[in-house]
């Protein structure tokens, strides 16, 4: 996988209510995602942080501004990124093996034997070996989860985009499977931006944290995370860590960033 690079410049998006009236998402909205580095985005609830994500990945038209990748228009969807959503919605007839391959097998990429061969990787990387044959009916909300990210890794992506990927598990869970998001990324390099709501997992993961506004959303803030990687949760109880979270916090909770 090559790394991509994001930049947003004075990006504005708004949305037709079905009432005649309009509600303006975002405004002005800046900021680059350097190859291979890993930004989460955080800000109060309705801010426009799915918007954004949506926006980056061509599904919904922005009003003003310029979204690049790789210093090229986004203009719709692109090959070159994967989208990972809250919701795996993996197709419930295919098992883990088929519905990781789809995505390879959609594109034609590779001979069958390559897209096996990948396919074989991608199950051991996301640790999902002896389940190959699984349909998503038969896999906890976890496992299906980590399908859902060997499916976006499949394609290998310069650029990732997850939407509160871990927002629906158990908080065990969501700690292994940042664990193993830690470890995917640092073995794949990709380019992730991150949607969370949660100050821990953004600091846990990022390399640079980007806070938001309140709608109108807007960047507020964006804080650098200087902790040594491969990192392990036992981080999180680091004074370093905790008074990052803690500044975060505070920004998030300024009359500036909620407005
Ligand atoms: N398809 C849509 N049509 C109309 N309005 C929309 C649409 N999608 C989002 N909005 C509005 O845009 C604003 C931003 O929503 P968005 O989902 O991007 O925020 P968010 O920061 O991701 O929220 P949350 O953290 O609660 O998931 C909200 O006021 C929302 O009502």
């Amino acid at each position: 996988m090559t790394p991509g690079r994001l930049e947003a410049r004075g990006v504005g998006k708004s949305y037709r209510s079905g009432r005649g009236g309009t509600t303006v998402a975002l405004t002005d909205l800046s900021l680059s995602v350097e190859d291979g580095a890993f930004v989460s985005l955080v800000g109060p609830s309705g801010c426009g942080k799915s918007t954004f994500l949506d926006c980056v990945a061509g599904l919904e038209p922005y009003d003003t501004g310029e979204l690049l990748l790789d210093g090229r228009p986004i203009t719709g969807p692109d090959p070159r990124t994967a989208v990972v959503f809250q919701d795996p919605s993996l197709l419930p007839w295919r098992s883990t093996a088929d519905n990781i391959a789809y995505g390879m097998t959609l594109r034609r990429k590779g001979t069958a034997a390559d897209r096996a061969r990948k396919t074989a990787e991608l199950v051991e990387l996301v640790g999902l070996t002896g389940f190959e044959r699984h349909y998503p009916g038969e896999l906890s909300g976890g496992m299906r989860q980590r399908v859902n990210l060997a499916r976006a890794l499949a394609t290998e992506p310069e650029l990732l985009l997850m939407d509160e990927p871990f927002g629906a598990l158990d908080a065990l869970t969501r700690e292994q499977l940042q664990v193993e998001l830690e470890r995917i990324r640092l073995a794949g390099r990709v380019t992730v931006l991150f949607v969370t709501h949660d100050i821990e997992e953004a600091v846990f993961l990022s390399d640079r944290v980007v806070t938001m506004t309140g709608r109108p959303g807007t960047v507020s803030s964006v804080f650098d995370v200087d902790l040594p990687r491969p990192r392990d949760p036992s981080v999180k109880r680091s004074p370093a860590f905790t008074a990052l979270e803690e500044r975060l916090w505070g920004r998030l909770h300024s009359p500036v960033a909620t407005r």
